[in-house]
């Protein structure tokens, strides 16, 4: 490693984490924590599924704590939250509740089920549905049976659960309802080490061998001894695996990422420590469960995190993301929210077409107070306190009435993960005095690696390292900016099964290369610039990071939803753009009918377009021009002429996660945009000698 790499380490915010020296301890020093027969010689990665890593412990500070397994986590859950409430969920429109002494028998009584039907050690049990209590008492019923918890995305086909049922070999999956059923019986055949499937909710329409409804499975549980479950859970060690994450394939073949009893238990205390939380004893955190939970995100915010610090999750409806999320925050009223970018921008157009509908005044008075916000929490945010009359008018006319409308008016913790969020979002925001802080991490960190928090935040940075972690800038450039390293308890175990992958992942040391480039400024903030999985390559050998060129043409021309900025191995840069159009929601596809955010724009240019079809194929002369402009403007600000993007496309239809052009928290899947629009993509390069301003329409 090159000496002028940078490490960057959290200060100490809990204990004497310092400037400790890493050591890797020898496991079998944790005699407290059943580690001692674990061999002395373990590596820091592993690909097979029964074998366990050694831990980057360190001498002293956060990561010095003694690692646990998930049932030990439990365990100290229910003493020390035993009648709070852990899990709300609605049933016939009316909120039910489970107490932690509650939640923790009906894993209990999920995991003797589990075996029961034939649950193996180290085998898979997939989750495939919508968030919910049975969701989460699967998970860990799995774990504490002794094997993996695998979530599956809920918008996989038949074919992608057959590849993670078949890399985790699944003896059990779970599903939420007929429909997802119909896809496991589609590939049930071809998954050999399939034992049962359970639906857990609505009724069977049809009875088949070894298709169960949850009261089935619960009740197969009784069968199962105490002495038999105990027996397994105290077989295991912190530094085994005991769950997948499987990513959802922005960069090829979804991969098998296995955390540890200790990656999930540290990481969850780290996190919490760093953010502050509290513990249930003192106050209560409360928080909605709606993002995938086969997303680390999710899991980490909505079980372990509130496990560890006894909070309360309520469980949204299916129909969340169509709508029905801003009916559940309004009731719940959470203290913690977390949204991925998608979330927020959606928020932020719903907020602007109602404000765009009210009278002049209030539009005014909103204008006015958002001057304010913007002002004074850009002056928080580099440290000052201003609390000018101005601010508590704004307050009380526009702030506490926005925060009450969204259900966030007890929520002092709003935050933004899972992928890049525009500057203009978060300006959005804090200009209605609600501070979205970001976070930054990856599955292969389970989750958290870098937060941004209240008295440490800027904006468009993802903050700083979480407690007993580090980072590292690997072979930084003149800027500073070098592809971002990782280190610490949360780093993964490795792929399953995936050993050239693992070790592409993790080097010889012991660092996690992340594969996003980034930079950190003079107080330690962390700035994400681009991927080097995305990095283009022109055929002039010059290495561009596409995302900051995408934001910057999202912020510039506000009727774009989507960019995609191409030219690797090519002689210039062009784009693919798609418009904002409103959404299905029943379907989740993207409509022909612009938002009114995007009518406006056309409106202010003079064009009467209400259609993406009555723009795309320059159909709109007006629009086309004004995106032109916005581009140029763009290209101005580029550093070189190689970064300048020289053709561009409107696609006819937006991109989606039901169209395949989005992963699962909205990140775009390039290597699927190139082959759906490579047509358009090739035309641009068709007389690339002399590259124009010529615009190519599209379908
Ligand atoms: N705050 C953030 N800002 C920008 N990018 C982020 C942020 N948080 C996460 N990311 C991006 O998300 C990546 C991690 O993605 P994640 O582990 O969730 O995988 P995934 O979405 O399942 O897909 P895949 O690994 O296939 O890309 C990071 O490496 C980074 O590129």
């Amino acid at each position: 490693m090159k000496e002028e790499e940078i490490v960057q380490e959290q200060a100490n915010i809990n204990s004497a984490v310092g400037d400790e020296k890493s050591v890797i301890v020898d496991p079998s020093q944790y005699d407290a924590c059943s580690l001692k027969s674990v061999a002395p010689d373990l590596k820091m990665w592993t690909t097979l599924r029964d074998s366990a890593v050694q831990l980057r412990m360190e001498e002293s500070g956060v990561a010095s704590l003694p690692p646990m397994t998930i049932h030990q986590l439990f365990e100290e859950a229910v003493q020390k939250y035993g009648d709070y409430v852990a899990l709300a969920y609605k049933h016939e429109d009316q909120w039910n509740q489970l107490t932690y002494k509650q939640y923790y028998e009906q894993c209990r009584l999920a995991a003797k089920g589990f075996i029961k039907l034939g649950l193996e050690r180290y085998h898979g049990v997939g989750i495939l549905g919508f968030n919910s209590a049975e969701w989460f008492i699967a998970d860990i019923g799995a774990i504490l049976a002794g094997g993996f918890a695998v979530g599956i995305y809920t918008t996989n086909s038949a074919d992608a659960c057959h590849y993670v049922l078949e890399d985790c070999e699944a003896n059990i999956v779970i599903v939420e309802n007929h429909k997802q059923l119909q896809k496991i019986l589609q590939v049930q055949d071809q998954l050999p080490h399939l034992k049962a499937i359970i639906q857990y909710k609505d009724d069977l329409k049809e009875k088949r061998p070894n298709l169960y409804t949850w009261g089935e499975l619960m009740e197969c549980g009784k069968g199962v001894p105490d002495a038999q479950l105990d027996q397994i859970i105290s077989s295991q060690k912190p530094n085994q695996c005991c769950t997948l994450i499987y990513t959802s394939g922005t960069t090829g073949q979804p991969k098998g990422v296995m955390l540890s009893h200790d990656n999930i238990t540290w990481t969850a205390t780290a996190a919490g420590r760093t953010v502050r939380l509290r513990e249930a004893t003192e106050q209560q955190e409360i928080v909605v469960s709606y993002l995938p939970l086969s997303h680390i995100a999710a899991q980490m915010i909505d079980i372990w995190l509130t496990m560890k610090y006894g909070g309360t999750t309520y469980f949204a409806q299916p129909d969340a993301l169509k709508g029905s999320l801003a009916n559940t925050l309004k009731e719940v009223r959470p203290t913690a929210f977390m949204g991925v970018p998608r979330v927020w921008e959606k928020m932020q157009e719903k907020m602007k077409a109602v404000g765009a509908k009210s009278s002049t005044i209030k539009r005014k008075v909103a204008s006015w107070a958002k001057g304010v916000g913007l002002e004074t929490n850009l002056k928080r945010m580099n440290g000052a306190s201003p609390q000018p009359m101005k601010y508590q008018v704004a307050k009380k006319l526009v702030f506490k009435k926005v925060r009450k409308a969204l259900g966030l008016d007890r929520c002092t913790k709003c935050y933004t993960g899972a992928a890049p969020i525009t500057k203009d979002t978060l300006e959005f925001f804090l200009s209605l005095n609600i501070p979205v802080y970001e976070l930054y991490g990856m599955s292969e960190s389970s989750g958290p690696h870098t937060i941004s928090l209240p008295d440490a935040f800027r904006i468009t940075s993802c903050g700083k390292v979480i407690s007993g972690c580090k980072t590292k800038i690997y072979q930084p450039d003149g800027d500073g900016s070098g592809e971002i390293l990782f280190w610490g308890r949360h780093v993964f175990m490795g792929y399953l099964n995936m050993e050239e992958k693992t070790k592409e992942s993790i080097d010889e040391d012991g660092w996690l290369h992340s594969g996003d480039i980034g930079k950190h400024d003079d107080k330690g903030f962390l700035y994400i610039t681009g991927r080097i999985k995305e990095l283009i390559i022109t055929a002039g050998g010059e290495n561009i990071p596409p995302v900051p060129i995408e934001d910057a043409i999202k912020e510039q021309i506000p009727i774009i939803s989507n960019v995609m900025v191409i030219g690797d191995k090519r002689k210039f840069l062009s784009m693919l753009l798609t418009l904002k159009c409103n959404v299905n929601l029943d379907t989740g596809e993207p409509e022909d009918e612009l938002t009114t955010e995007a009518i406006e724009f056309c409106q202010k240019i003079g064009s009467k377009a209400n259609k993406v079809s009555e723009i795309v194929g320059h159909k709109d002369k007006l629009v086309y021009a004004a995106i032109q402009e916005g581009v140029n403007a763009v290209n101005e600000q580029s550093i070189s002429n190689a970064q300048k993007v020289q053709k561009w496309a409107i696609l006819h239809k937006d991109f989606s996660i039901a169209g395949g052009e989005l992963g699962p928290t909205m990140k775009l899947k390039r290597p699927v945009v190139s082959k759906m629009y490579k047509d358009q993509i090739d035309g641009f390069y068709m007389d690339a000698a002399t590259p124009t301003d010529i615009v190519i329409p599209s379908k």
